[in-house]
């Protein structure tokens, strides 16, 4: 089955029921060591991982830990241009749950992303990341342990599909002539616009069902969370990326009153039923007022939509969210994506899950990252409905590689994303537990240790991973 690997001997697989792992006490657990620093990060990961759950269960339960190759290591192994060996892929398939370190992508030209690959062959639709706070930690926001958000970013789609062509090349040419030709000018709204002919052309798909299975899989997420955290917020580009941007946020509003109706309140509906509370004998164009600033500006048929809109939501959940039912449920919102950065900034803690397409989630989770410590903080887990895939938001970090020195916590804090996910608590409540009182001891790697007040000796990557497990107490 296998060309040049071969499984532990002991261990079983992981199998899904209905989206879900089922998970036995003694996993086979695939691992990509990763390029660049996952040369450092990886023993570390794997040394806190292992004695987390040997201290968590005295023995009775173990990862037996299944090494696979990609990225410059498989071609190693497997010979040139072998980024993605086949092997590999049989073993994420059969087993299910795996953990990996970054992966180079060449800018400009050469492969393209093994890390996207990964994510579009496993169809591991959601990039769940979360950024909070871990006490201690330096930050160069004043008040970082206000952000608490997790990124939900769709991981399939967008211009991450990498269908593009090159400026110059043959079929962009033909693509953009017949483009200026035939399409546009076949489609009145963009009037005598022309793609200049010397362009690369890319493709920007956001689909219905992309779109809504993430946001979905984000609403559900939301209903585990403690109450007040319990909202989404679509992002999306939608005033200037109208059908793609702006799709994703319709589609987003229709999985929340269409599919948890009785969980969620959109934002709109909160201020309509909120405006009837405060005045049960309001009526609806003073309603509509209300809730769109611009109204008396608008021309006679826009108003006339937005009293209809309040009318609607009066006439079809007054009776299950009025009266102040609807602060108990999901609030479900949406930003614009430039605003939603300085938002996290300037009011962190009014954000709780922010449901994202993909290029914006992945801006956005460094960004976010950024607030609470920076990328070495930065966990990440790709899940899809039989298959999830653990990593870190960051990537290599090239020049820091080899040298022993990179902060493990980002790929560290995968792996408790991926304990929780099998439903071993204890052992990720531990490295929790133990990486927050690194921390706060001033136990800290290179990344951390610069920011600190005043200067503390920094500690190596695999001195950090020991300071974890000394930690876990
Ligand atoms: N999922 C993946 O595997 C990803 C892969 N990549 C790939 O990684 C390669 C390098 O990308 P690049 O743009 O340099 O981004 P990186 O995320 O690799 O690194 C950028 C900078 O972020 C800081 N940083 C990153 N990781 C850590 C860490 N663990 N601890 C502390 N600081 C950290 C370092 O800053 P400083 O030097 O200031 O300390 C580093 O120089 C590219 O080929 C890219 O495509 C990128 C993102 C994700
Ligand atoms: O695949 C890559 O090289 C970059 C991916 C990335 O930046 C991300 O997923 O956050
Ligand atoms: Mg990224």
């Amino acid at each position: 089955m296998y060309e040049k690997i071969t499984p532990p001997t002991t261990g079983a697989k992981i199998t899904f029921k209905n989206g879900e792992p089922i998970v036995p006490d003694n996993p086979i657990i695939p691992f990509i060591r990763g390029d660049g620093t996952g040369i450092d990060i990886w023993p570390a990961t794997e040394k806190v991982l292992d004695a987390a759950v040997t201290t968590a269960y005295k023995g009775k339960r173990k990862i037996s830990w299944f090494k696979v190759y990609a990225g410059d290591e498989a071609c190693d192994l497997y010979g040139t241009y072998q980024y993605l060996p086949q092997d590999t892929l049989t073993a994420i398939k059969e087993y299910g749950v795996a953990i990996k370190g970054p992966l180079t992508t060449p800018v400009g030209g050469g492969i393209r992303s093994l890390n996207v690959a990964l994510r579009q062959i496993f169809d591991l639709y959601a990039c769940v990341r979360p950024c909070r706070y871990y006490a201690g930690t330096p930050s160069p926001h004043k008040n970082p342990e206000k952000l608490d958000v997790i990124v939900y970013r769709e991981n399939t789609e967008d211009i991450y599909l990498g269908i593009e062509w090159k400026q110059g090349s043959e079929i962009g040419n033909r693509l953009i002539k017949i483009l200026n030709e035939e399409l546009i000018p076949a489609t009145p709204e963009h009037g005598k616009k022309q793609i200049p002919l010397d362009a690369g052309i890319g493709i920007k798909p956001i689909s219905v069902s992309g779109s809504k299975r993430l946001v979905r899989r984000a609403i559900k997420h939301a209903l585990t969370l403690p109450k007040d955290k319990q909202q989404v917020t679509l992002v999306h580009k939608g005033n200037i990326m109208k059908y793609t941007e702006g799709a994703f946020r319709d589609w987003g509003y229709e999985v929340a009153t269409a599919e948890f109706r009785q969980e969620s309140v959109t934002e709109r509906e909160s201020w309509i039923l909120g405006n009837r509370e405060k005045n049960p004998n309001i009526s609806s164009e003073e309603n509509a007022r209300m809730i769109d600033p611009g109204f008396d500006a608008l021309t006679p048929e826009k108003k006339a939509q937005i009293v209809k809109e309040v009318e609607t939501v009066l006439n079809s959940i007054w009776a299950s969210h009025g009266n102040g039912k609807w602060q108990e449920k999901i609030m479900v919102n949406d930003r614009i994506a430039d605003s939603i950065f300085q938002q996290i900034q300037t009011r962190p803690d009014e954000y709780s899950i922010l449901a994202t397409m993909n290029l914006n989630g992945d801006y956005l989770s460094d960004a976010a990252a950024a607030i609470v410590g920076g990328l070495g903080m930065g966990p990440g887990a790709n899940i899809g409905d039989s298959c999830a895939v653990f990593e870190a938001t960051h990537g290599t970090a090239p020049k820091h590689a080899g040298l022993d020195k990179i902060n493990p916590g980002s790929v560290i804090l995968s792996g408790v994303m991926m304990l929780e996910y099998m439903g071993w608590q204890e052992a990720a409540d531990l490295i929790k537990k133990g990486l927050s009182a690194a921390i706060a001891n001033g136990e800290v790697t290179y990344d951390l240790a610069r920011m600190i007040e005043p200067p503390v000796k920094p500690l190596k990557c695999s001195e950090f991973a020991d300071a974890i497990i000394k930690h876990f107490g």
